[in-house]
C-alpha cells in the first residue's frame, strides 16, 4: 500500500473522541437547521458573524478571497476538458447503505445525460463508525476488533456479492481482502502500541470510502459505460490549519488531477469522498462534511455545470419540520443564505464547502435520492431567483431557527458608557472561561451589554465577570451582572432582508401579536439574519408564529368553543359552512381545536371535525375540565394565536377573561357578564386590553350581531362626545311587545319569544329588565361613565312572585297566571293611542342610566318595530338634532353567532389577514 509506507510516526496522538464523523443522523439531516451535531469551530465563526456582520465578513471573504487567487490559477493551469459538459454528484453514505441503492445510484449516474460526470460517494452508511470502531478498540487493547474488522469485510463482500459478477467480482474480493490484510497488520501495530497517530486513524477510516467508490465504479461499468474509479488521496492536497480543519491547496490538486485525468481520461469517473494526502502525501480528511468539501473542490476545478448532493431529504426546510408541521423546502437559496443557515445545524452545507463552487456560480442542488419527483433545493447566486420579469420568486426571509438551552447576561452600568476597553474587559472575561458567545446586543446608549452563551456556561462566565469587574461593581460604576436563564435564540435569515424595508417590522409585529416578549435583538448591517432572544418556553410558540406571518400567509387561530348552546352551537355551524371560502378567499384558517360544555369537553390536536362535533363531543366527549381545556387550546404551539370564545352566560367563565388576556390569549363573547359586572373588575380587564396586543371583542353584547359596539367605539376613537343613547335594546322585550296586541296573551307571547331564541338561558333575564340594564352598563362604561349595575334603576316585569321561583321552566308555567296585570297596561296605552316599548337611556351628559317600560304614540319610531327588532338611537356632539340611528333584528341565533364570527374575522383581520 502506497500510503502505508508514508505514515509518518512524528504525528501526534490524536483524541478519537474528537474525530470528526460523518454520519449524520437522519433526523438532523431532515432538518438542517438543528444544532444536534454543530462542530465548535463553526461555531465560533458563526457567532461572530451574529455579532458584527462588518469584521466577521471580512475575515471571511478575506480568506476566500487568498484561496480565489490560488483556484483561478488552478483552475486556470489545469488541462482538463472543463465546464458545461461536467456534472458532478455526490452521494452520502445512507444513498450507498445497501446494494439496491448502490444500483439505484449507478442507475442515476447513468441516466445523467450530461457528457462528463464525476462521481462522489461517501462510506456505505455506518461504515465509517465501524472503522472509528476498530480503531478505539485496538487503541484501547481490545482485540475484538478482530471480530469487529471481520464484520466489516462480510458486509462489503456480501454487498459485492449481490452487485458484482466474474471478473468484477473477482477483482473487487481480491483487493477487498488484501486491504482487510493490511489493515488488521495496522490495527495490531495501534493495538501493540495501544495509542493511534491522526493518519493511521485517517488512513485506516478511508477505507470506507475506497471501497464503496469501486463498488460503485464496477456496478457503473456493467451497463456498458466506461468507468474509472479515482482514489481522491492521489489527487486532492490540503494543508491542516490551526482551528482542525484543512485548507485545499488547489494549485497542486489542479496538477496532480491534471496528471490522473491524463492516465485515466474517461466520461464517468467516481471518486472517494472526504479522503484526502497532504503535500507529504500522507492520508488525511477532508474533515466534517468532508464528502461534499471533495465534491465541491472537484466541480471548481472542472468548473462544473452543477453539484448535486444527493441525501435523504427534499431538500432545505424554511423551518424545522418537526417543529413546524407546514415548513416548506426552499426551491432556492443564495450561497450566502446558505452560509447563515447551515450555522443553525450545519448541515444545509458546511460553509467552506460553498466556497469553491461560488467563486464560478456553480449551483450546489441538494435532492432526495429516495423522492427523485422533489425538485430539491438549489444554492446558486441571488440573480437566479428572479424569473424573466424581474420578479422575486421567493420569500424575503427564507428561513427561521431557533437555539434553545442559552442564557443571556446583561451587564449594566453607568460607568460603561464611554468607557473604551468595557467590551474588550468583558469579553476578554468570557474568553477566559472558553464560554461560546452567541450574541451580543449593545444599544448605543452604551449602559448596558447583553449576550447569550449557553446555560450550562452561563455560571462561570458570571463568576468570571464579577470577579473581573468587583471593584467597578462595588464603587457603583457597575451596577449589575444579572444572568436571566432559560432563553432560546429564534433567528430569520434572508438575503433580500437586506433591501427589503418592513421585515424586521413583520417579524416583530408576528411576536407581539402572538404575545410573544422579546429579551434581546441582534441585526448586523448585513442584515441576512435578524436575531431574538425569547423565553424557552414562548420559542416554538415564537418560530410557529413568524414561520405563519411569512410562509403560511393565512391567518391561522386556534379556537376554543366554551358553551355550545343554542349561539354556540349556530357560531359552530356557520363556521363550518363557511371555513373553506375563508381559506381559500381570505386565507384565514380557523380551527376549533375545544369544545366545551359545562359537563363535557371535546379537545382535538389538528382541528375538529365540524360536520360531526355534535355526535362526537355526546360519544367521546371528556369530562370538562377548564384548566386542562385552555391548557390545551393555548398550548398547541403549532398555532401562533388563540381565541376563546366564551358563549356562556355564565360570570364565573367570564371572570377568567382577565387571565386569558394576560396569557395572550384573544376573547370573543356575546356573553354580557365581564362588561357588566363589577366595575373594578371590569377597569382592570379594559386596562389589561388596551395594554397588550391581546384582543377582547364582545360586539354581540349589544344588539347582538347588529353594530353597536363597533360604532359607538368609531364614534369615540374619532373624537366625537356622547350626549345621550337610547333605545329598545332587547330583542326579546322588543318582540313581545311588537306581538302583544291583544290577539294572545302575554306568557303565550313570552314562550313564542323564547321558543324564537332571542331569550336569555333564564327569560327572567329579559322580563326582569336585567338583560337591558346590563347592555345600558356596556354602553355607559364603553362612553366613558363609571357606574355599576345597582346604579340603574329597573323596571322589572316579572312578578314578584315569580322571581324566586327555582328555574325558568317553573316561571314559564307558571307566567300565565299573572298575565292579566299586563293586559291592562297594554289596553290603557291603547285606550290613548299609544303602545308599550322597553327603553333603556344611557344619559351620558348626567351619568346615569334608566330602563323603564314607557308608553309612546303609535307613530313614533319606536313603535313602528317588528320583530325582534332593536333600534338604538346615538345623540352626538356630531349627530346632535338628528340623531345616528342603528336598527335591525336585535336577537335570534342566527344574527348573534353571526356577530360573534364577525368579531373572529375582525380579530383575523387585526392578527394579519389581507383585508
Ligand atoms: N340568544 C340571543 O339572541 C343572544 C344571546 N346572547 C348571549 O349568548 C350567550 C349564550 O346564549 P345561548 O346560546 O342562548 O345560551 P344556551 O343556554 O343555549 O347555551 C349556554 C351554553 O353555555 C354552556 N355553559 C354554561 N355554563 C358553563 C360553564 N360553566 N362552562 C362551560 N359551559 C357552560 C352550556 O353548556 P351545558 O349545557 O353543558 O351546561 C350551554 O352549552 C349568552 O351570554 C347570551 O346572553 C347575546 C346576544 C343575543
Ligand atoms: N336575550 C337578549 C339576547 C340578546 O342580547 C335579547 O332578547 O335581547
Ligand atoms: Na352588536
Amino acid at each position: 500500500m502506497a500510503f502505508a509506507s508514508s505514515l509518518s510516526p512524528s504525528y501526534s496522538l490524536p483524541n478519537l473522541s474528537s474525530q470528526p464523523k460523518k454520519s449524520v443522523s437522519t433526523l438532523n439531516k431532515i432538518y438542517p437547521f438543528s444544532l444536534l451535531h454543530r462542530p465548535p469551530i463553526f461555531r465560533v465563526v458563526c457567532s461572530s458573524q451574529l455579532q458584527g456582520r462588518d469584521s466577521s465578513n471580512f475575515n471571511l471573504f478575506a480568506s476566500v478571497t487568498s484561496a480565489d487567487i490560488l483556484l483561478d490559477e488552478a483552475v486556470e493551469q489545469v488541462q482538463l476538458p472543463k465546464g458545461d459538459t461536467w456534472s458532478i454528484h455526490k452521494f452520502g453514505g445512507t444513498c450507498v447503505g445497501t446494494s439496491e441503492r448502490i444500483q439505484n445510484v449507478a442507475n442515476i449516474v447513468v441516466k445523467d445525460e450530461s457528457k462528463r460526470k464525476l462521481v462522489v460517494v461517501s462510506a456505505m452508511s455506518k461504515v465509517t463508525d465501524m472503522m472509528y470502531d476498530l480503531i478505539h478498540k485496538a487503541q484501547a487493547r481490545d482485540d475484538s476488533y478482530i471480530v469487529a474488522l471481520d464484520a466489516v469485510l462480510e458486509k462489503h463482500k456480501a454487498t459485492a456479492i449481490d452487485l458484482l459478477k466474474g471478473d468484477d467480482l473477482t477483482n473487487f474480493l481480491a483487493r477487498l481482502h488484501q486491504d482487510i490484510n493490511n489493515l488488521k497488520a495496522m490495527l495490531r501495530a495501534i493495538y501493540i502500541a495501544g495509542h493511534v497517530t491522526e493518519s493511521f486513524s485517517d488512513f485506516v477510516v478511508g477505507h470506507g470510502e475506497l471501497w464503496s467508490a469501486q463498488l460503485l465504479s464496477s456496478v457503473v461499468r456493467k451497463s456498458g459505460l466506461k468507468c474509472v474509479c479515482m482514489d481522491t488521496r492521489d489527487v486532492l492536497v490540503v494543508n491542516p490549519t490551526s482551528s482542525d480543519q484543512v485548507d485545499p491547496d488547489y494549485l497542486e490538486s489542479g496538477r496532480r488531477l491534471e496528471k490522473w485525468y491524463s492516465e485515466n481520461s474517461s466520461d464517468i469517473i467516481v471518486a472517494t469522498g472526504f479522503i484526502a494526502s497532504t503535500p507529504e502525501n500522507i492520508p488525511t480528511t477532508l474533515k466534517r462534511d468532508g464528502s461534499d468539501f471533495s465534491a465541491a473542490i472537484m466541480g471548481a476545478l472542472f468548473r462544473a455545470r452543477q453539484v448535486t448532493i444527493w441525501t435523504d431529504v427534499d431538500g432545505v426546510y424554511s423551518a424545522d419540520p418537526r417543529k413546524v408541521s407546514e415548513a416548506v423546502v426552499l426551491s432556492k437559496l443564495s450561497y450566502q443564505e446558505a452560509w447563515e443557515m447551515s450555522y443553525f445545524g450545519a448541515n444545509v452545507l458546511h460553509p467552506r464547502t460553498i466556497i469553491p463552487v461560488m467563486k464560478y456560480d456553480i449551483p450546489i442542488v441538494i435532492r432526495n435520492i429516495f423522492n427523485l419527483s422533489a425538485p430539491g433545493t438549489m444554492i446558486c447566486r441571488p440573480a437566479d431567483f428572479e424569473n424573466e420579469d424581474g420578479h422575486q420568486l421567493e420569500s424575503t426571509v427564507k428561513g427561521f431557527a431557533t437555539i434553545d438551552n442559552l442564557a443571556l447576561v446583561n451587564v449594566e452600568g453607568t460607568g460603561m458608557a464611554g468607557v473604551p476597553g468595557t467590551s474588550s474587559a468583558i469579553f476578554g472575561a468570557v474568553k477566559d472561561v472558553g464560554a461560546n458567545v452567541i450574541m451580543i446586543s449593545q444599544a448605543s446608549s452604551e449602559h448596558s451589554v447583553c449576550f447569550a452563551v449557553p446555560e450550562k456556561e452561563v455560571r462561570a462566565v458570571a463568576s468570571a465577570l464579577e470577579s473581573r469587574f468587583r471593584q467597578a461593581l462595588s464603587a457603583g460604576r457597575l451596577s449589575q451582572i444579572a444572568v436571566i436563564p432559560n432563553c432560546s435564540i429564534l433567528a430569520a435569515v434572508g438575503q433580500k432582508m437586506a433591501s427589503t424595508p418592513g421585515v424586521s417590522a413583520t417579524l416583530f409585529s408576528a411576536l407581539a401579536k402572538a404575545n410573544i416578549n422579546i429579551r434581546a435583538i441582534a441585526q448586523g448591517c448585513s442584515e441576512y439574519n435578524v436575531t431574538v432572544v425569547v423565553k424557552r418556553e414562548d420559542c416554538i410558540k415564537a418560530l410557529r408564529a413568524v414561520h405563519s406571518r411569512f410562509y403560511l400567509s393565512r391567518t391561522t387561530i386556534a379556537m376554543g368553543i366554551i358553551g355550545p348552546g343554542l349561539i354556540g352551537a349556530t357560531l359552530l355551524d356557520q363556521l363550518k359552512e363557511q371555513a373553506a371560502v375563508l381559506k381559500e378567499k381570505s386565507n384565514i384558517d380557523l380551527r376549533v381545536l375545544g369544545i366545551t360544555g359545562s359537563k363535557t369537553m371535546l379537545l382535538s390536536d389538528t382541528g375538529l371535525d365540524l360536520s360531526i362535533w355534535r355526535d362526537q363531543l355526546k360519544e367521546k366527549g371528556e369530562k370538562a375540565d377548564m384548566q386542562k381545556f385552555v391548557q390545551y387550546v393555548h398550548g398547541n404551539h403549532f398555532i401562533p394565536n388563540t381565541v376563546l370564545v366564551d358563549c356562556t352566560a355564565d360570570s364565573f367563565i367570564a371572570s377568567h377573561y382577565h387571565d386569558w388576556l394576560r396569557r395572550g390569549i384573544h376573547v370573543i363573547t356575546p356573553n354580557k357578564k365581564a362588561n357588566s359586572g363589577p366595575l373594578e373588575q371590569y377597569s382592570k380587564l379594559r386596562t389589561l386590553q388596551r395594554q397588550s396586543y391581546t384582543h377582547y371583542f364582545y360586539e354581540a353584547t349589544v344588539g347582538a350581531g347588529l353594530p353597536i359596539i363597533s360604532t359607538l367605539q368609531g364614534l369615540l376613537e374619532t373624537g366625537d362626545k356622547i350626549l345621550r343613547i337610547e333605545g329598545i335594546f332587547s330583542g326579546t322585550l322588543s318582540y313581545i311587545f311588537n306581538n302583544f296586541v291583544g290577539a294572545r296573551p302575554f306568557s303565550e307571547v313570552v314562550k313564542e319569544a323564547k321558543e324564537a331564541g332571542y331569550t336569555e338561558p333564564d327569560p327572567r333575564d329579559d322580563l326582569s329588565g336585567t338583560d337591558v340594564a346590563r347592555k345600558v352598563i356596556i354602553l355607559a362604561r364603553e362612553s366613558g361613565l363609571k357606574l355599576e349595575l345597582s346604579d340603574i334603576p329597573v323596571q322589572s316585569l316579572v312578578p314578584d312572585p315569580l322571581k324566586d321561583v327555582a328555574s325558568a321552566e317553573e316561571y314559564m308555567q307558571q307566567l300565565h297566571l299573572y298575565d292579566q296585570d299586563l293586559a291592562k297596561q297594554r289596553q290603557e296605552a291603547e285606550a290613548t293611542g299609544e303602545v308599550l316599548r322597553y327603553v333603556g337611556v344611557v344619559d351620558v351628559v348626567n351619568q346615569k342610566g334608566t330602563v323603564e317600560l314607557r308608553r309612546y304614540k303609535k307613530e313614533h319610531p319606536f313603535a313602528q318595530l317588528s320583530g325582534s327588532d332593536n333600534i338604538i338611537a346615538f345623540s352626538t356632539q356630531r349627530y346632535e338634532k338628528q340623531p345616528l340611528i342603528v336598527r335591525g333584528p336585535g336577537a335570534g341565533a342566527e344574527v348573534t353567532a353571526g356577530g360573534v364570527f364577525s368579531d373572529i374575522l375582525r380579530l383575523a383581520s387585526y392578527l394579519g389577514a389581507p383585508s
